[in-house]
């Protein structure tokens, strides 16, 4: 175990002979960053008082191990996300980040990575896999061949040490997949494979036995011996740990109360008069200073160093010339892959994760064909007596429809279960969110939705035995999957608009059911309110009902003993328009809720806050 050796400004570059860097890193700074939201009450946002969450943090991270450390909501996360450019700059009130001196712009994004706490992986994907996606859609295909990227996958899988799991999946909550400490190096390996020369990470340690921790800190350091600039936020580690930090920003109540080399930390605050016993581990020290009595005078103290008089000076001779105010953050950049490589590379990801997992697929195929029986048999070879005739047509039809649109709720897990994923992804630079978009939606519509829609619709037509006529059968078919598809856009909506199952079952339930109601088979429309009746227009069941009729009734004759009743003079009866344009009308209607439902779903998910 070595004693840091770093010198007094806390570059390794400049103090410690050790460190040769092939390629300096570029020195992050920052200045008078404060940072502050508005508290909410849980039921309206932005009610509460202005929560301060950092205040007057100005500092300077050279490339090396630059190390955040602080108690539990002290700023730490605050402090390196403000300064990755993750945290909403709305909150940014004051203060400037730098990059080798210049203001951060959207170049940020193509110079550095960022490492999320919660290891965001595709569980139905192995490592190698993984690893493949990113460098697939971050490195230029105009520059890197397909060999290069594989090359490049490999050679980080060797630094990594991943070689005995590249083959093996991340795992899911069905499938048990690699440890912890591998998943948290593949999650490294994501975003090394772009070779930043600037690495955030968020507390990489968290969670992980003392070994691999060490394990990851060794790694990162060795990184940050071939010129990476790397910083990260750290709860409380063990000594060999510590000994790897070259700079140390200790933070409280965000607030600095120390920040400079992690070697003269100690010295410190044995200057302030605390004592670090011997064999106390000294960042258990350090919480226990912050967290003393006297923690207050500890920003006011270090305010007066001369380490922090240093780092102003070195600041304010970064910062002539450059305008005051806030910083710019959260331009974006241009993605390196364009849209249809993406479209191939993110749809082909969805296509073997919904292979991998296909649970979903055939619990709605298994669904489907179970009703297609049920109602078969329910309303087996209805005649065209009256009146059953009649009375088993209209039943069957709205059962039908009920089960086209409640049979899609599933629907609503689409953007919620990979809504982690899907904001990590992005905002990192992967792909475009039309891509995930279209890419996600013809995942899920082809095998969960088409497929169990046309043996649906097969197995209950013919058991039922409605109208012999092929074509009749065909328009039977699109009647049922603009039905379905209706009822599916909505939930997709409703999907891209909350993170979480319970409003979205809330959600999706209650226009349903008003749908329903509203559908024409439970209550007849023209006798309803007319303020209410309204309502009737925006009916996917209505639509769907209305149409199935018609594709049945026309041209149909029922009889009893004594009467003839051709299907149109029953349509007329119930105020059904069945000429042509009457027949299509539903399915435009159809057509255009499913527009419009897509189009505000992208929007939606468009609007997912990507800020921490
Ligand atoms: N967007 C936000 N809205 C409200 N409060 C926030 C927000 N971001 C951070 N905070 C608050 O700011 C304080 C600092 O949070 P931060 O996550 O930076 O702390 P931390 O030092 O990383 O803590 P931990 O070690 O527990 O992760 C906390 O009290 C946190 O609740």
């Amino acid at each position: 175990m070595s004693k840091p050796q770093n010198g007094e400004s806390g570059s390794p570059a400049a103090d410690d002979p050790e460190v040769m860097f092939q390629v300096p890193g570029p020195t992050v700074s920052f200045s008078r960053l404060h940072y502050s939201v508005m508290e909410s009450n849980g039921l309206c946002h932005k009610t509460g008082p202005e929560k301060h969450i950092l205040r007057d943090v100005s500092g300077i991270m050279r490339p090396g191990m630059n190390a955040i450390m602080g108690p539990t909501g002290s700023g730490k996360t605050s402090l390196l996300d403000v300064i990755a450019g993750r945290k909403d700059p709305a909150g940014l009130k004051f203060g400037q980040v730098l990059i080798d001196g210049k203001m951060v712009d959207s170049d940020l994004r193509l110079i550095s990575a960022y490492v999320v706490q919660d290891d965001i992986l595709m569980g139905t994907l192995s490592v190698r896999e993984n690893l493949l996606f990113s460098v697939n859609l971050r490195l230029d295909p105009r520059h890197y061949s397909a060999a290069d990227k594989q090359q490049r996958v490999d050679s980080i899988i060797d630094d990594l040490g991943l070689q005995d799991c590249a083959h093996t999946k991340i795992g899911t909550e069905f499938l048990r997949g690699v440890s912890g400490g591998e998943r948290k190096r593949c999650s490294i390996g994501m975003e090394l494979i772009t070779s930043p020369r600037l690495l955030f990470l968020d507390e990489p340690t968290t969670g992980l036995d003392s070994n691999t921790a060490n394990h990851i800190i060794n790694l990162l350091h060795r990184l940050s011996r071939s010129g990476k600039t790397i910083v990260f936020s750290i709860h409380q580690p063990r000594y060999s740990i510590f000994s790897r930090f070259d700079h140390l920003t200790l933070m409280h109540r965000g607030e600095l109360v120390y920040a400079g080399a992690a070697g003269k930390a100690l010295s410190y605050f044995t200057d302030l008069g605390y004592h670090c016993e011997p064999f106390n581990n000294p960042s258990d020290f350090f919480l226990d200073v912050t967290n003393g009595e006297a923690h207050n005078l500890l920003a006011v103290s270090y305010r007066q160093s001369t380490q922090y008089q240093r780092v102003v000076e070195e600041l304010d001779h970064l910062t002539h010339g450059l305008e005051g105010g806030v910083g710019g953050q959260g331009q974006k950049a241009d993605y390196v892959t364009s849209f249809w490589y993406q479209m191939r590379v993110v749809g082909g990801r969805m296509v073997v994760n919904s292979l991998r997992n296909p649970q979903t697929s055939y619990a709605q195929l298994a669904l489907n064909i179970f009703f297609a029986l049920l109602v078969g048999l329910i309303y087996y070879q209805i005649p065209l007596t009256l009146p059953e005739a009649l009375q088993n047509r209209m039943g069957a039809f709205f059962f039908l429809i009920i089960n086209m649109v409640f049979g899609n709720l599933s629907a609503v897990e689409l953007f919620i279960n990979e809504r982690a994923l899907f904001i990590h992804e992005n905002s990192s630079g992967y792909y475009r969110t039309s891509v995930y978009f279209l890419s996600k939606i013809f995942a899920d519509l082809i095998p969960n939705r088409i497929v169990p829609i046309l043996i649906f619709s097969a197995i209950a037509y013919y058991m039922m035995g409605l109208k012999p006529a092929f074509t009749a059968f065909l328009l039977f078919t699109l009647t049922m999957s603009l039905v379905s598809l209706a009822g599916v856009s909505l939930a997709f909506l409703v999907s891209a608009s909350v993170s979480s199952f319970a409003m979205a079952n809330v959600l999706i339930a209650l226009p349903f059911v008003f749908m329903m109601v509203f559908g024409g088979f439970l209550v007849n429309l023209n006798s309803m309110l007319s303020w209410l009746s309204w309502l009737k227009w925006i009916s996917i069941f209505r639509y769907g009902l209305e149409a199935v009729t018609i594709n049945e009734f026309k041209g149909q004759i029922f009889y009893s003993n004594t009467t003839i009743l051709p299907g149109e003079v029953y349509l007329e009866t119930q105020g059904i328009d069945y000429s042509t344009w009457g027949f299509w009308q539903n399915h435009v209607a159809l057509a255009g809720i499913i527009t419009v439902c897509m189009v505000l779903a992208y929007i939606q998910l468009r609007r997912i806050n990507r800020w921490k």
